[in-house]
């Protein structure tokens, strides 16, 4: 990882050539890819980049990301009561700087808060870049080219996609200066070129799809004959060979689909069966109030129960067959957190060759993985727990589903994984690799594993209180961090939200699915607009702006902490309308005065509510014996921040980390005193419905399973 930090610019800048010169070639000799129509950037995506030099964002590393200072340092003295693993800090600094923060910045007020802001608290730092992102676009439009003067060190954009009526997940992907540094072009090379229709992994695909194109360098044929057929002659003997999760599921591991490469053609995008409109699958799921990272495949949505008692069975029998397989599970587990600690006290040197996958040279097989057991199933993906053969090491595979195939292989989705590969920080979740299925159409994104996401945690009845302050202050502090560090790399996460969080037993929070499924849907498709939860959504999203930023995520971190503080979401509308309408009756009805420009947007209608005090306070008191979370003044202030109707007044990530809640008491809880919870995601699918919504029913099955000698709880 650390050679990836430092070298990961040049070798990116590398990378992005070696891609761009094999994508004009080939785009010289197929001119039938059409199908990332989508990709023209837009308008406002040309005024975003001839005005993002404002931003005037520095970087001091050659990474691009500028550490913010540990909350540690910020740490002032402080009075009062301390909970049990407070971070403390010997150092009175304090970056606050004596800034007040007394005035909320938000919103719709009972009082005086509308309007003001606490001096400082958003401003940024004289090395701070910008108070607020210039990301924005129009979300209709055609994406324009790409801006043309990178090398003049202006912010390049390369927009992967133009949807977002819908609301769907979107990862702007914007170069920045630095890390992930933008794709400098050749000289002589056309701008428009890095935003490619065919680039060098279309070579690959074409050829692990085709079985007859070849590359024009030997050198490139020789690397995909020695690696790419090896890993097809071993298809037959996948444990990860079927082409869905259907089959996946029914059928495996008895049944293995013997493919050759002549066979894989059939497999190919227009062949497989359409899944069924996703859009339906959200409908259901939010009208029964259930999450959407779960059960997304709406072919199963009519036979739920039935059709999961029987992916229960499989995932039982994958499981018994693991552990048939591994004698003793408990030395499994011990070796697994032995290379994980081995992992963590000598961390490897990033073999860049590794980590950042030249595409030509193909990528590794699947089959060096053991499948585990199956997590869980997003819109975009379905993610398995599996083994590294070789090393031992336990990882999560994403198995992306390719709902697209008609538009052809997933171009801009390798093209975006390359760039998150030379994404590292200790809160965005680390996607080691990628490796390629049997059907030569799935793809799997190698990250590391992580035994929780903060969803299921608080679902789960082992969490019996919400977290405390201080855990809030430890959790929001890596969030914001990792957010920070999209936004400084100009990637707006776009759903944000607890199942979207992942948590470790060793307290450490990660942010995952940034933006990486957004490639996998079609953004002008109808359901697009309804697979991301609207619970998290921002105002201005709801109400149909046509230009968004970074603010849009900021909303979610404030719908985030709200949630972490009272164990249960803080609007958790139905429909669009309904979401508007609870969040209208909590923070007051916005108007002009309050956020400029609002009567203009396009969802605004008469019919709101008329709710003109912001009664967020009422949730979140000072002190109580009610039951609600308390919340000090300064952390109500951040959460008010967060939540502010306009998005150019709402907090950035950075300054949302200096804020003084972070420093006041309690402090921060140290990540090593966070509360552990048993590993939800090693079990299987029944035992984790049942943590997560006890029912005596299930509690009953359970236990004449575990008399029949099936798993236990805890397996
Ligand atoms: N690295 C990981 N380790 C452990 N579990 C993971 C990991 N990545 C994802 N998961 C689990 O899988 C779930 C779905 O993952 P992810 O959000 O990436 O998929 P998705 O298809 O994009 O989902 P969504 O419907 O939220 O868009 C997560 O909520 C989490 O429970």
């Amino acid at each position: 990882m650390a050679a990836g930090r430092q070298g990961g610019h040049r070798d990116y800048e590398a990378r992005e050539r070696e891609l761009d010169a094999e994508a004009s070639r080939r785009s010289k000799e197929q001119n039938h890819h059409n199908h990332l129509g989508g990709r023209h950037r837009s308008d406002a995506d040309r005024r975003r980049d001839s005005g993002r030099s404002r931003s005037g964002r520095e970087f001091s590393n050659g990474f691009g990301h500028r550490r913010t200072p540990p909350p540690k340092s910020r740490l002032s003295g402080r009075l009062g009561e301390r909970e049990p693993g407070e971070v403390l800090s010997g150092s009175a600094s304090d970056d606050s700087g004596g800034r007040t923060h007394t005035v909320a910045e938000n919103v719709v007020s009972s009082s005086s808060r509308e309007g003001k802001v606490a001096p400082g608290a958003a401003a940024p730092s004289p090395s701070k870049k910008r108070k607020f992102s210039p990301i924005i676009w129009d979300r209709d439009s055609p994406k324009p080219p790409l801006h043309s003067d990178i090398a003049s060190g202006k912010k390049v954009v390369e927009s992967l996609s133009a949807d977002t009526a819908s609301g769907t997940k979107v990862v702007e992907s914007v170069s920045a200066e630095l890390p992930p540094p933008p794709p400098l072009p050749p000289q002589g090379h056309s701008p428009e070129r890095l935003v490619v229709e065919k680039s060098p992994m279309d070579v690959d695909l074409a050829v692990d799809t085709e079985g007859t194109e070849q590359l024009h360098e030997p050198e490139e044929s020789k690397v995909l004959e020695e690696e790419e057929y090896p890993t097809m002659r071993n298809i037959s003997t996948s444990r990860w060979a079927g082409t869905n999760d259907e089959e996946e599921e029914s059928t495996a591991p008895r049944k293995k689909k013997n493919i050759s490469p002549a066979d894989s053609a059939e497999l190919r995008p227009g062949k497989k069966t359409p899944s069924p409109e996703l859009g339906e699958v959200v409908v259901s799921d939010i009208s029964v109030g259930r999450t959407m990272s779960r059960s997304s495949d709406s072919g199963r949505m009519g036979n739920d129960e039935k059709e999961d008692l029987e992916v229960d069975k499989y995932d039982y029998m994958d499981v018994d067959r693991e552990e048939a397989s591994n004698s003793d599970s408990a030395n499994r587990l011990s070796s697994d957190s032995e290379n994980e600690a081995r992992r963590s006290e000598s961390p490897e040197p990033v073999k860049l060759g590794h980590r950042c996958i030249n595409m030509l040279q193909g990528c590794r097989s699947v089959d060096v993985f053991e499948r585990l057991n199956k997590i869980n199933e997003g819109t975009y993906g379905v993610v398995y727990r599996a083994r590294d053969k070789k090393t031992g090491e336990v990882v999560a595979l994403k198995k992306v589903k390719m709902e697209k195939e008609r538009e052809g292989f997933p171009l801009t989705s390798l093209r975006e994984i390359n760039i998150l590969l030379s994404f590292h920080h200790p809160s965005i979740v680390d996607v080691k690799e990628v490796v390629v299925g049997s059907s030569l159409d799935s793809i799997f994104m190698v990250m590391e594993y992580m035994e929780h996401d903060l969803k299921g945690v608080m679902e789960a009845k082992t969490m019996k209180q919400p977290y405390t302050q201080s855990e809030v202050k430890c959790l929001m502090l890596q969030l914001l961090e990792g957010v920070k560090y999209l936004h400084d790399n100009w990637v707006l996460h776009r759903d944000l939200k607890t199942s979207n969080l992942l948590l470790n037993n060793r307290g450490e929070l990660k942010i995952c699915d940034f933006g990486l499924s957004r490639q996998y849907g079609s953004p002008l498709k109808p359901y697009t607009q309804l697979v991301v939860t609207l619970w998290y959504r921002a105002p201005e999203l709801l109400l149909g702006t046509k230009e968004y930023s970074t603010a849009i995520d900021m909303w979610s971190v404030g719908c985030i902490m709200a949630e972490l503080l009272a164990k249960e979401p803080l609007f958790n509308g139905k429909t669009e309308f309904e979401q508007l309408d609870k969040i209208f009756r909590t923070l007051g009805t916005p108007n002009e005065k309050i956020w400029p420009g609002y009567a203009k947007l396009p969802g605004v209608k008469v019919n709101f509510v008329k709710q003109p005090y912001n009664r967020l306070r009422d949730k979140f008191p000072a002190a109580s014996f009610s039951g609600r979370p308390n919340l000090s003044e300064a952390g109500f202030d951040l959460l008010n921040r967060l939540l502010t109707y306009d998005p150019e007044k709402r907090i950035t990530a950075d300054a949302a980390l200096q804020h003084h809640w972070f420093t006041e008491v309690p402090l921060p809880k140290s990540k090593d005193f966070m509360p552990t919870f048993p590993a939800l995601n090693e079990l299987d699918r029944r035992t984790r419905r049942y943590l997560k919504s006890p029912d005596p029913l299930e509690e009953q099955r359970l236990k004449e399973l575990q008399a029949k000698g099936s798993r236990g709880l805890f397996g």
